[in-house]
């Protein structure tokens, strides 16, 4: 597994330690704090956090681009954990996907 990998993979193991029913503290971790205030909480932060990203690649600035995907990534990786799918559920779909054009697979489509 390469260093990329290996963090997503970590991350993902620190954020399940999060959950309620892992016993995840509010008092002592933020994502816990996210999760007891349920999925409309941190769904909310994937949305503002790309929106964020949306105003950072607006002014162009890579600085801030890498903050607000690293964040929107974050965030969106609460979610993954809280709904029980593991990042190398992803990449196993990114992998699934690479060198199939995307407008070789839209033109495939039933309703294309
Ligand atoms: N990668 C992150 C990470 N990225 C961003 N954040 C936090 O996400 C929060 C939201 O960012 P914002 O800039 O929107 O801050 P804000 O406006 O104060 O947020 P809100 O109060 O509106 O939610 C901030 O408190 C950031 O510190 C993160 N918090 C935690 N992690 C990872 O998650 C692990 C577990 O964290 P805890 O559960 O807090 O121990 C950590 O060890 C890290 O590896």
């Amino acid at each position: 597994m390469s260093g990329t990998e290996s963090i997503l993979a970590r991350l993902a193991d620190t954020l399940e330690s999060r959950l309620p029913q892992r016993g995840g503290d509010p008092a002592a971790s933020y994502v816990a704090k996210l999760y007891a205030r349920g999925p409309d909480a941190f769904l909310k932060k994937v949305g503002e956090e790309a929106t964020e990203l949306v105003m950072a690649a607006k002014d162009a600035d890579r600085e801030r681009i890498v903050a607000e995907t690293a964040d929107l990534w974050f965030h969106s990786m609460v979610a993954l954990a809280y709904y029980g799918v593991r990042p190398e559920q992803i990449l196993n779909e990114l992998e699934r996907r690479e060198g199939v054009s995307g407008l070789a697979e839209k033109a495939a489509r039933p309703d294309s």
